[in-house]
């Protein structure tokens, strides 16, 4: 089932067209990568995704309606997309448990309810033995799974992972590597951005790259590697895709 179709979207900034004519599709249960230099646009299309920038071309279709139809972020948390954010903020005077419990009201009314589903959603993220400690004392690889629980507790249907590997150790992102193999479900689609190569190269089932707001290739990971579109966008970025 198809739960994502993006078609022909367009988002200008004044002068510059940080998304040009984009269309994809994602399908349910699967792990949709996004990748492409800086600058490419990956942010303004995660943005229109979520709902906190609108497009001025084209349409997007989540489980076949059109989000224009939304008219607040919230609304797309309730109908079932979440977004980890790149620069995480959690509210550092209140414990991992309760950052979480924010996050699951959206769904849920009660504390009872809320509690419970922070508990179930910190195992999940490999943070249960945090659940007490204040957010503030989190180190970066800790806020980061902190960041997906808080998505997780939305109960999404579409999940937007927003380079939640960046300034992690190696070991570190493992974990969250690991964290997000185990979220793989038929119920769960996730749209990941992210730099680093290993990561997105490891989880995504297909890639598709972008370079100056605009779609150049898209394909399973071996085929992206191999393409020479993408290889002359990167060398141009300086990244080498040898070694991943
Ligand atoms: N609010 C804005 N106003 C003007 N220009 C913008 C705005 N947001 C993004 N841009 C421009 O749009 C283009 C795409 O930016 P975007 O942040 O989406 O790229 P990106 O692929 O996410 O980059 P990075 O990998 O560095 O995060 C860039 O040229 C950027 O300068």
């Amino acid at each position: 089932m198809e739960v994502l179709r993006v078609e022909h979207v367009t988002k200008r900034f004044k002068g510059v067209i940080a998304v040009h004519d984009i269309s994809f599709a994602a399908e349910a249960g699967e792990i949709l990568g996004i990748i492409g230099p800086n600058g490419a646009g990956k942010t303004t299309l995660f943005d229109l995704l979520s709902g906190f920038l609108r497009p001025n071309e084209g349409r997007i279709l989540y489980r076949g309606r059109d989000v224009a139809d939304w008219k607040r972020p919230s609304d797309f948390t309730q109908n079932g997309i979440a977004k980890t954010f790149q620069k995480v903020k959690p509210f550092q005077d209140m414990t991992v448990k309760e950052n979480v419990m924010v996050s699951a009201f959206s769904k849920v009314k009660t504390i009872e309810e809320a509690g419970k589903t922070a508990e179930e959603i910190l195992e999940k993220a490999l943070l249960s033995h945090r659940t007490h400690v204040l957010a503030g004392t989190l180190t970066i690889g800790e806020r980061k799974k902190l960041e997906l629980a808080k998505a997780l507790a939305t109960r999404p249907a579409l999940l937007l992972l927003d380079e939640v590997m960046g300034g992690l150790s190696e070991s570190e992102m493992n974990q969250v590597i690991d964290v997000i193999k185990s979220l793989r479900s038929k119920e769960l689609t996730i749209v990941i951005i992210e730099h680093i190569m290993k990561a997105i190269m490891t989880l995504s089932d297909r890639i598709i790259v972008i370079n100056f707001g605009q779609k150049i290739a898209e394909g399973t990971p071996d085929e992206v590697k191999r393409n020479p579109e993408v290889i002359k966008a990167y060398l141009g970025g300086g990244v080498a895709f040898a070694e991943t």
